[in-house]
């Protein structure tokens, strides 16, 4: 069964003694948890009833660290307008990555007409080659 939170919801849960933390837009009861954390409780209560996408990606957690997360789970969140929008963005979601990539797009072009300008010019070489043998014979 999973619940649905508002950031509202989740917002509420800041504290040491109740914490969550959303992640991937999933909501996580870290309560039990934070004691534990390798990572330090500090950096935990920092991003406490808030989105911890981008400072969970950040440290690049172990797939082990994944695995507790799923236990941690209590349900999803419920976006809403005027949610802070996460910074982290899922994989394969547009990423300024991606515009990057949209740059290089651009650079094929420019290669493909550097190409089709050469192909011209060496056509034009040749036929202009051709004129002058004709003209000689
Ligand atoms: C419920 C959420 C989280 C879980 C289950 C979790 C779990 C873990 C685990 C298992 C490790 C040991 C290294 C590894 O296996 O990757 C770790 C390390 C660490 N975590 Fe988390 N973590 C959580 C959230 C966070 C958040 C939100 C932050 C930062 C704001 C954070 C910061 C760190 C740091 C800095 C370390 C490295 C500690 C070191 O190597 O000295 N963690 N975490």
């Amino acid at each position: 069964m999973s619940q649905e939170f508002t950031y509202q919801d989740v917002a509420e849960h800041n504290t040491k003694k109740d914490c969550f933390l959303v992640i991937h837009d999933v909501v996580y009861d870290c309560t039990k948890f934070i004691d534990e954390h390798p990572g330090g409780e500090e950096v935990m209560l920092d991003v406490a009833g808030q989105d911890a996408s981008e400072a969970f990606e950040d440290v690049g957690h172990s797939d082990e660290a994944r695995e507790t997360l799923e236990a941690l789970k209590v349900g999803t969140l419920k976006r809403q307008a005027g949610d802070p929008v996460p910074k982290a963005q899922l994989p394969g979601a547009l990423s300024p990555a991606a515009n990057t990539s949209g740059a290089s797009g651009f650079g094929v072009g420019v290669y493909a007409l550097m190409l089709i300008g050469g192909a011209l010019a060496y056509a034009t070489y040749t036929y202009l080659q051709q004129q002058q043998a004709a003209k000689q014979v």
